[in-house]
């Protein structure tokens, strides 16, 4: 006879997309598409957070995703793929939206010891082999964590355009998505920032808050939050050049013997 356990038992992973940002730093000079927020413009013909679902779709571990978009967007609606959930439940800030998907998915079952990994929407570079990452090193662990890339250039403190300073890098790292902690722990941390008026960027900085010190897991470079107007030309030349390329069909060229005997039957002819 097989056991099952019971759910609580086995932790499962959650993803939570937050999808309701206006991406007012991606305007720019491509004022028109203005209309469509960045996470729907179109990279590589696909819209931005196609791609980022199907990183997600390849982990094999994630139980389901939840996106949470502002209420009354239905561009996903419409088109949400199998295994995606979609919530109108964003708020006016990150953490506000973060916080909708997680009372969302502790009301549709999810349980406090659960993982959920928060992704934004925009960093649309993500890989599988990314997310596997930050899973294997965060699930056995107490807090949970993040991807992060340690940060490789000077650091500059400025002030009215100028530099005050400058500051150590060491030991300093640029927080990426997913960030991955426990569905009860997280609420709570986040509610409580929010209370209290802390701003919160991400995640870990709502953990952080409450006295924990998340995991820094090293992600890679290229899981960059498309932003500006710029990010747009190098998301979509990292995409393409994932794409394995179509084989392209060439003439069969003729074998060496077959090559002679057609050159010695042209001189032939020509005698
Ligand atoms: N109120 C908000 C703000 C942001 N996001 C999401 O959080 C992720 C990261 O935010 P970012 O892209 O930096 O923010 P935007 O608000 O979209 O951009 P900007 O600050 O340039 O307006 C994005 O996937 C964005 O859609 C969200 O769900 N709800
Ligand atoms: C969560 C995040 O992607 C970590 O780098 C980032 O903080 C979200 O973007 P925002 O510009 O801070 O809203």
């Amino acid at each position: 006879m097989t056991l099952r356990a019971p759910k609580s038992l086995i932790p499962r992973f959650f993803a939570l997309i937050p999808c309701a940002g206006q991406g007012t730093r991606a305007v720019g000079d491509r004022a028109k598409d203005a209309a469509l927020p960045k996470q729907y413009q179109p990279i590589a013909g696909v819209p931005m957070v196609m791609h980022t679902l199907k990183a997600f779709a390849q982990v094999t571990r994630i139980a389901s995703c939840l996106v949470v978009v502002a209420p009354g967007d239905e561009f996903l609606a419409r088109q949400a793929p199998a295994g995606v959930e979609v919530a109108p439940c964003g708020g006016d800030s990150r953490a506000a939206s973060v916080l909708g998907g997680l009372e969302q998915l502790a009301a549709s079952g999810g349980e406090t010891d659960d993982w959920v990994l928060v992704h934004d929407a925009a960093r649309c570079l993500v890989t599988a082999a990314q997310i596997d990452q930050l899973i294997d090193a965060c699930h056995s662990d107490p807090v949970g964590g993040l991807l992060a890339q340690p940060v490789p250039d000077t650091l500059k403190q400025g002030r009215d355009g100028r530099v005050v300073a400058t500051v150590s890098r060491e030991e300093k790292w640029q927080a990426q998505t997913p960030q991955m902690f426990r569905l009860g722990a997280l609420t709570q941390a986040l509610k409580m920032a929010v209370t209290l008026g802390e701003a919160v960027t991400d995640e870990a900085s709502a953990m952080e808050a409450a006295g924990l010190a998340p995991k820094l897991v090293r992600g890679s470079a290229h899981n960059f939050k498309v932003t500006y107007p710029e990010d747009f030309v190098l998301a979509e030349a990292l995409i393409k050049s994932r794409t394995p390329a179509k084989p392209r069909v060439r003439k069969a060229a003729a074998p060496k013997a077959a090559q002679k005997v057609l050159s010695d039957d042209a001189s032939h002819e020509s005698n």
